[in-house]
């Protein structure tokens, strides 16, 4: 018999199985794994999902906007591990769940490699599809109130089919979610995959990059650092900003979704300046840029479908949830707040 040189397989009996073979192992009821685990949104959905001790965690991340520090209070813990992995590359691995986070998500990092962005949108969710397909887990996609486009009907309920630029800069992350999106439901109806999808809304919270580049995260460290909030041109433009949540509701509910995820508060640029300044900083100045192309003028979620099928609704409002964020910027900043 052809051996390739190794007499070892039919000549030898197997090694003795390992001491350990017998040891009582941990076995969590659920193994789920969480594409873009290291980064804002994705490090606190890990808290939510260690508090419950029969998960195990596995998070993936390449950490081209995501962090380690995000995750450090679970570094060494049995139930947990993490892994330097890029989506666009196959990954073979059991899980039962599938989180799929892992994407740029500021306009600053996405537009600075947009083809790594629709790639990572579009290769990336189809690696996951597979690895969904070939294990049986459930996936879970963070879609975006981006695939609104500049909406022409407002506010935005999830049958709304959007006003999107298809050769924009923005595209490479709008469209790249649309057809990550579309992708899901063709893995769903073509081969059965149970599959969740969740389209959020401008979220904010403590561990987003102090230099991401969205609105909250800018004016917070303008006001701490003494710097002009800079709003860009016209400045009444509106979002609905949500303190960061939701997401396991989604995935352990029956409804595949798409859910608006997201606050119905509405903003303009002005008044979040406005917020800002007087629960921060009341002397910052307050000073007018231009603004970049294709930047949606209205932006403001229906959440009905996230009340009546998850039972969810937000719960901090932008009051609230700015001086949480502030905390956690001055930490990191070193910068202590001055009577
Ligand atoms: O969360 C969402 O729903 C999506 O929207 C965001 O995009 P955008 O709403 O444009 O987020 P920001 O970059 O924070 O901009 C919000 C508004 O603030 C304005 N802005 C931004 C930064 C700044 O310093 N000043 C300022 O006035 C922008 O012109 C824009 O009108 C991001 O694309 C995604 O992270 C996300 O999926």
């Amino acid at each position: 018999m052809a051996t390739n040189g190794n007499s070892y397989a039919t000549t030898k009996p197997p090694p003795n199985p390992s001491p350990l073979r017998n040891a009582k192992f941990f076995q969590a009821n659920m193994r789920i794994l969480v594409t873009g685990g290291a980064g804002f949104i994705g490090s606190h959905l890990v808290d939510r999902l260690m508090q419950n001790e029969k998960n195990e965690v596995v998070v993936v991340d390449n950490y081209f906007t995501g962090s380690k520090d995000n995750l450090k209070q679970w570094f060494g813990h049995p139930r947990f591990e993490l892994i330097r992995h890029d989506v666009t590359q196959p990954l073979l691995i059991e899980v039962d769940q599938i989180y799929h986070l892992a994407c740029p998500a500021s306009p600053i990092f996405y537009k600075y490699n947009p083809v790594k962005t629709i790639k990572t949108n579009v290769i990336g969710t189809l690696n996951m599809l597979g690895l969904a397909k070939r294990v049986g887990a459930r996936i879970l996609l963070t879609s975006t109130s981006e695939v609104y486009g500049d909406p022409l009907v407002h506010p935005q309920d999830e049958s709304y089919w959007g006003n999107v630029n298809p050769i924009g800069v923005r595209s490479c992350y709008d469209e790249g979610k649309r057809v990550a999106e579309t992708l899901m439901f063709d893995y769903h109806r073509q081969h059965g995959i149970e599959i969740r999808i969740a389209r959020i809304f401008n979220t904010y919270g403590p561990r987003m990059n102090i230099d991401d580049g969205r609105v909250v995260s800018n004016f917070i460290a303008q006001a701490i650092r003494n710097e002009p909030l800079t709003i860009q041109s016209p400045g009444t433009q509106t979002r609905s900003f949500c303190y960061v949540d939701g997401l396991i509701r989604l995935m352990e509910g029956s409804n595949t979704g798409p859910i608006n995820i997201g606050n119905p508060g509405e903003f303009t640029m002005i008044e979040l300046a406005e917020t800002v300044k007087e629960l921060i900083n009341p002397k910052v100045e307050i000073q007018h840029v231009d603004n970049t192309p294709d930047d949606p003028r209205q932006r403001k979620p229906v959440i009905t479908k996230a009340k009546e099928l998850l039972g969810w609704e937000p719960t901090i409002k932008l009051r609230e949830g700015l001086p949480l964020m502030e905390e956690d910027f001055r930490k990191r900043l070193g910068i202590t707040r001055t009577p």
